[in-house]
């Protein structure tokens, strides 16, 4: 059984300005480096997926697929791209992670496929709202790809609606493992406590 991992960079960043949010500098690295050094050793193979022009991540040594629905149909469209390279390449399960989210677990493979439902989403604990998903990190059975494509055909768009209607698992990780870049005022308290 092989798992790849798609790293998921085709959003329009507006919350930052617009852009690529993953080539913003914190510390040494940039986002989306520091997303490739942490997912990397935890799968067989990974694959970048981003919007536009890909030639521009040529420097970032990976493979690059774009969505296949139009119009930035958010990050199910891009979980879509990763399962149909998963397919192509022969691998049965793919885990979805974030570009702009640098600090997930260093056992996020390993936690999220304890479990064998078709989706295993993480999440994290919260005082007011119970348990909250992070659905961009996932596990997700690469042959779903067909449902998927009709669903997102269908207008669907929020990732919970598909994946609540797969039977999903959600995955307790630690408050905070998810945090994430949207704003510059985020990337600076990044800069002030991420290590
Ligand atoms: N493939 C793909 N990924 C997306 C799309 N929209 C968002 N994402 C990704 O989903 C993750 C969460 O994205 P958000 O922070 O909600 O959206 P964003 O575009 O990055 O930023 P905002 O425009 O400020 O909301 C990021 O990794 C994005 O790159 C999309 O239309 N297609």
């Amino acid at each position: 059984m092989t798992e790849c991992a798609v790293i998921l960079a085709g959003g329009q960043a507006n919350r930052m300005g617009g852009g690529d949010k993953g080539r913003l500098m914190l510390g040494d690295r940039s986002l989306i480096q520091r997303v490739i050094d942490r997912i990397t050793p935890q799968v067989d193979a990974v694959v970048l997926n981003a919007n536009g022009d890909l030639n521009r991540f040529d420097d970032l040594g990976l493979p690059v697929v774009a969505d296949s629905v139009p119009d930035y149909a958010g990050p199910l469209a891009g979980v879509l791209a990763g399962m149909d390279w998963a397919a192509e390449q022969g691998h049965d399960w793919l885990i979805s992670v974030a570009a702009d989210t640098p600090s997930f677990p260093l056992d996020l493979v390993e936690r999220l496929s304890r479990y064998d439902t078709p989706v295993v989403l993480a999440a994290t604990p919260d005082p007011e709202r119970g348990r909250v998903p992070q659905p961009t990190f996932g596990r997700w059975q690469v042959s779903l790809r067909h449902e998927l494509r009709a669903a997102l055909n269908d207008g669907v768009r929020k990732i919970r609606q598909w994946t609540q209607a797969q039977g999903e698992t959600l995955v307790i990780f630690d408050e905070g493992d998810f945090f994430n870049i949207n704003t510059p005022e985020d990337l600076a308290w990044a800069e002030q406590h991420l290590k």
